[in-house]
């Protein structure tokens, strides 16, 4: 007989906080808006933001749990992961410590990649879609003027191409990115 408790859709999804997924093209700003956006937001202990597993190394540029393949692999067999994804070579995860912050009703906030939209929208009961876009000459000029060492080619970055199905909201990131970051913040908060 089938198990229908083992097929995700019948199973209750995992609420009552609000999942934030900030997603979107390498150089849009996802990492910048993010890091404004916790810093505002330092004292509100009603928002999570979630340092992701990644196989690479920790830097200025991003505050994450660096692990090696092995580790990262052996992490996902124990269940350590809430998702988890490869892109530009890499596998980057978010904990399954998420979903004790959304059981207490938190909101968290999680930079993913937008191959992963569907799974999270199926796992979680209020899931928000943020993506954050410019255009392709601003992306390019960006990552140039990023110049992070791990990134690889430029042109691998800039060709990658993923449809972000059903974003909830977008933020067109080509003014100030303080006036940015506060439309993230307000819809983290939900205002
Ligand atoms: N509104 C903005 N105005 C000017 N520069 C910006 C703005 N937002 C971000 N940047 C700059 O663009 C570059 C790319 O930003 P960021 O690293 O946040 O992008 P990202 O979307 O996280 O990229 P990736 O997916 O590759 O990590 C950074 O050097 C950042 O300082
Ligand atoms: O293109 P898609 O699949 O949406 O995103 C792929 C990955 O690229 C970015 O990572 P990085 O921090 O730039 O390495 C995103 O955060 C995501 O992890």
């Amino acid at each position: 007989m089938t198990d229908l408790a083992a097929i995700p859709e019948l199973q209750a999804k995992i609420g009552p906080g609000r999942l934030v997924l900030v997603v979107g093209p390498s150089g849009a700003g996802k990492d910048t808006l993010l890091g404004l956006a916790q810093a505002a937001l330092a004292d509100d202990h009603d928002v999570v933001f979630v340092r992701r597993v990644v196989t690479r190394e920790a830097s200025a540029h991003e505050n994450n749990v660096q692990v090696t393949p092995d580790a990262f692999r052996a992490a996902r067999e124990d269940g350590a992961f809430a998702i988890d994804w490869e892109a530009h070579g890499l596998c980057y995860a978010l904990p399954r410590s998420i979903d004790d912050d959304i059981r207490a009703g938190r909101n968290v906030v999680a930079n993913i990649s937008r191959t992963v939209i569907p799974a999270l929208r199926t796992a979680y009961a209020d899931v928000v879609v943020v993506s954050i876009t410019a255009p392709p000459e601003v992306l390019a000029a960006r990552l140039a003027s990023r110049a992070r060492a791990s990134d690889g080619p430029l042109s691998d970055r800039l060709k990658r191409s993923v449809e972000t199905s059903g974003a909830d909201v977008t933020i067109n990131n080509v003014s100030k990115a303080d006036a940015h970051a506060a439309e993230l913040i307000g819809i983290i908060k939900g205002r």
